[in-house]
């Protein structure tokens, strides 16, 4: 339990940075890689404790899996060669981990029982327990199975056609991986396309899949074959730079190899509609997920609405557009994002508590946030609440407060960016 303090930036920020790999594809290549038949290698994998808990997860099944800074290196046999665990496996504060591992463990012929930190196990899991029971699979815990722990009998799961009610990519990839393991067919759809980064990997792990508008089906008993895979900069992580070049004065930043999934870069199109000075030059596209560099200067911002259909392509950067909206020109309205109550934290009433703590003043709503612009911020003494995204927002946050901001838990930020302050002291230099 860090305390951080942090100071005003002199200067505006100014360099050029690649940040760690996406969050959620580095979580698809330890799961894809140790259900495909031989070896895989991962460069620019993410080293955060998140996805660490996927790594130890398949370690714990006896998959072979060598990890060296960002390289990590997975030699499977498949899934016929994994073992029984004989320890319960932690999957931390990680959702991802929690949600898509349900989905591989409900078809595995195993006992396995899973649980998580404090924040998990407050989270649900019967979006994902719900549907994989009507799969066949049999899974206990309290609450009808609503929140960790759980305990999983492994069944051999049939093929499910679904809707989703939530808008989640975990849901959606959760029943994905345990359609592939299944017979026949599974087919879910959603009303609004999430990130598709299970299906870019099914596809280049040799799986075929049917993609058409908002439903994807799999064919399940098919073997994946191990590829290689290179991790794309986690455009969540970058959202706090560009933002932070928005606030600070003088800023030009840019982000280089950034994953630029389009269901992914929904901020992209709320900092263009606010008027950021930004050009992006898309370069690449690995195994389906392209990639470019995105360059942003400082220019004072209009204030914007973000609802709708755009929340599941940017709904982990709203604390750091909440943020950014107190310096915009307008008040700005985040709605049809009651999803943020069920992340780490209740994500809308931890940003709206850090603002309120810098001197803004914001209002919450059920699904969202009303924040009006050309808000002076304060120095603050301000928690993180073990939430990654709140700690990194509040140090941002700090870069333009009048005074001292102390960060209270800041380790949280390991979660999903453990070189957060070097990179920012790299563009403060
Ligand atoms: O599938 C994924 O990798 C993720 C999906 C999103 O969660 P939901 O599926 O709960 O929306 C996102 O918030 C999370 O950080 C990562
Ligand atoms: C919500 C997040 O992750 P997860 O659901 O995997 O805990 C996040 O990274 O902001």
């Amino acid at each position: 339990m860090t305390d951080v303090r942090l100071q005003p930036t002199a200067k505006g920020l100014s360099g050029s940075i690649t940040v760690p790999g996406d969050k959620s594809v580095s979580h698809r290549s330890i799961i894809f890689g140790a259900l495909a038949k031989g070896k895989t290698t991962v460069r620019h994998f993410l080293t955060g404790e998140d996805c660490l808990r996927t790594i130890d997860a398949f370690r714990a099944l006896g998959v072979s899996i060598e990890q060296g800074g960002d390289t990590v290196i997975i030699d499977s046999a498949g899934k016929d060669s994994f073992k029984e665990p004989t320890v319960p496996i932690y999957f931390g504060n990680s959702g991802t981990t929690a949600r898509l591992l349900l989905g591989v463990f409900a078809a595995l012929p195993f006992h396995i029982t899973v649980y998580g930190d404090a924040s998990l196990t407050k989270r649900p899991m019967d979006r994902v327990v719900i549907p994989l029971r009507q799969m066949g699979a049999k899974i206990n815990g309290r609450e009808q199975g609503k929140y960790l722990p759980l305990a999983i009998d492994g069944q051999k799961l049939s093929a499910l056609t679904y809707h989703t009610p939530v808008k989640s990519a975990q849901v959606k990839s959760a029943l994905l991986l345990g359609g592939l393991l299944a017979d026949g067919e599974t087919r879910i759809s959603e009303d609004v396309k999430t990130r598709d980064h299970t299906e870019q990997m099914l596809e280049s792990f040799g799986a075929s899949i049917d993609v058409a508008g908002t439903t994807v089906a799999v064919q399940g008993g098919q073997q994946l074959v191990a590829t290689d895979v290179y991790v794309p900069g986690d455009i969540s992580s970058a959202a706090f730079f560009l933002v932070a070049a928005c606030l600070v004065p003088g800023s030009e930043v840019v982000l280089t190899n950034t994953g630029l999934n389009d269901t992914r870069t929904g901020i992209l199109d709320v900092l263009k509609q606010m008027g950021a000075d930004m050009e992006i030059n898309e370069h690449d596209i690995q195994a389906g997920e392209r990639i470019g560099d995105i360059t942003i200067r400082y220019r004072p911002l209009k204030s914007t609405e973000i609802g709708g259909d755009i929340i599941p392509r940017l709904i982990d950067e709203l604390p750091i557009l909440a943020l950014l909206a107190t310096q915009a020109d307008g008040e700005t309205i985040i709605k049809d994002a009651e999803e943020l109550r069920y992340k780490e934290t209740d994500r809308i009433e931890a940003i709206a508590a850090t603002l309120r703590s810098f001197g803004a003043e914001v209002e919450s709503t059920p699904d969202g946030i009303r924040i009006p612009g050309n808000q002076s911020l304060k120095g603050a003494t301000a928690d993180s609440f073990g939430d990654h995204r709140i700690g990194m927002m509040i140090a941002i946050a700090s870069l333009i407060a009048k005074g001292e901001t102390i960060l209270g838990d800041a380790d949280s930020i390991n979660i999903s960016y453990p070189t957060f302050f070097e990179d920012l002291r790299a563009l403060q230099n």
